[in-house]
């Protein structure tokens, strides 16, 4: 017997879904497309199993549904498939960042033989399209699941049993409470970065230097400002009420720094500080989502093509796990620093040992 999976939405995340189940066994796994061009990428890429630009063909006889679509749209797909002649049993679940709207929208529908779960992984990328989609997207990651109260529990089993292939530790969260929190630690965040790059972007008009000595603080605080802006856009108009409480909550914070450098209130700023850095430094270790812990040595490296490269070789002939790398600050005619990170503390030290034989300048 195969299971059929249809995947509405082959981007980052449908596309990632679709690579956690596509050859595993009994599975066959169809991508919706609403356009050809994108229905030929999905197989010439081997991300699904057979694409289809019909909503029809790809909602025939599925198991299971999971609507990859911009947030925007989910409810339109939703309503359009609850019209269809659906498998009975049929489990239709989406992605979207935010719950609150979905699962309520789901709920007036009053789908018959048919389920709706809300869900929604905590991992992601600045990156979109099918392109960026990868297997080990969702690895150790928190997927938030919003089951209706009235869902049966072998009904509920079936998707976290199927969800066992993303690697993901499951996790129920009422909706309501789902969009406020996701609203604090990844809308705000992103709102904020996109309106500090913004307010850089216009000083820079003025002097290029701003743009020229943008270095390891910037980019890290900035990297998700390069998402999608219709995900985003999407994202945040729908979760528009909890985002304007907690932009008055953080234009309350701004103003407490404001008075604080007007008063010049040293102690303030040094409590502030602090404050952050004890709760920051107590963040759940090892989740994609959140913060991923790291043993992390940074480098000293020419800033000429193929470096990446080699360092990467090196630490791989040696059988030396790396889980990230990345050059945080690259100048030009100065050396750039190379930041790499590490799950295991003996996989830093003998990268360490290595590097150090090869001449490189280390610090941890
Ligand atoms: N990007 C993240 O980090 C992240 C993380 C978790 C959840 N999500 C959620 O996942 C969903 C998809 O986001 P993504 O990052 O994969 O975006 P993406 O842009 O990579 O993929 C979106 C997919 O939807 C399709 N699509 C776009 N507009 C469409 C339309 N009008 N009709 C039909 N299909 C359309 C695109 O062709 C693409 O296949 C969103 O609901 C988003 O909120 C995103
Ligand atoms: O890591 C990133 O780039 C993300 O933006 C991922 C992120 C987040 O804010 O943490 C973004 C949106 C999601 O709905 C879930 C995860």
């Amino acid at each position: 017997m195969t299971t059929k999976i249809a995947i509405f939405g082959v981007g980052l995340i449908g596309g990632s879904l679709a690579l956690c189940f596509k050859g595993k066994p009994g599975i066959t796994v169809v991508g919706h497309a609403h356009r050809p061009v994108s229905a030929e990428k999905y197989i010439s890429r081997g991300v699904v199993d057979e694409a289809t630009l019909s909503i029809e063909e790809a909602a025939l006889d599925a198991d299971f549904i999971f609507l990859c679509v911009p947030v925007g749209k989910l409810d339109e797909y939703l309503t359009k498939l609850s019209t269809l002649p659906l498998k009975k049993g049929c489990v239709i679940t989406d992605v979207g960042s935010t719950k609150a709207s979905i699962t309520s929208a789901a709920a007036k529908l009053q789908l018959q033989d048919v389920y709706f779960v809300g869900g929604h992984p905590m991992a992601g990328s600045e990156r979109s399209g099918v392109e960026a989609a990868t297997p080990l997207l969702f690895e150790n990651a928190y997927y938030v699941l919003t089951p209706p109260a009235d869902l049966p529990d072998e009904v509920y089993e079936s998707l976290v049993h199927l969800l066992t292939y993303t690697r993901a530790q499951i996790v129920k969260v009422n909706p309501v409470e789902h969009d406020r929190i996701v609203g604090a630690i990844s809308h705000l965040p992103h709102i904020i970065a996109v309106a500090l790059v913004n307010q850089v972007c216009d000083y820079n008009e003025t002097n290029s230097l701003y743009r020229r000595l943008a270095a390891g603080g910037f980019r890290d605080i900035t990297r998700i400002a390069s998402s999608d802006p219709v995900i985003w856009r999407d994202i945040l108009l729908n979760n528009r009420e909890i985002m304007l409480q907690m932009l008055s909550d953080w234009n309350e914070g701004i103003e407490s720094f404001v008075q604080m450098l007007e008063a010049e209130d040293g102690d303030g700023i040094t409590e502030a500080f602090a404050k952050a850095n004890d709760f920051r430094s107590e963040l759940p270790e090892s989740r994609k989502g959140i913060i991923t812990s790291s043993f992390d040595l940074y480098i000293d490296v020419p800033d000429h093509p193929g470096i990446i490269g080699r360092i990467a070789t090196e630490l791989g002939m040696n059988h030396i796990n790396l889980s990230n790398m990345q050059i945080i600050e690259s100048r030009e005619d100065v050396p750039g620093i190379m930041r790499l990170s590490f799950r295991q503390e003996t996989d830093m030290e003998r990268a360490k040992e290595l590097l150090n034989n090869m001449d490189y300048s280390i610090s941890l």
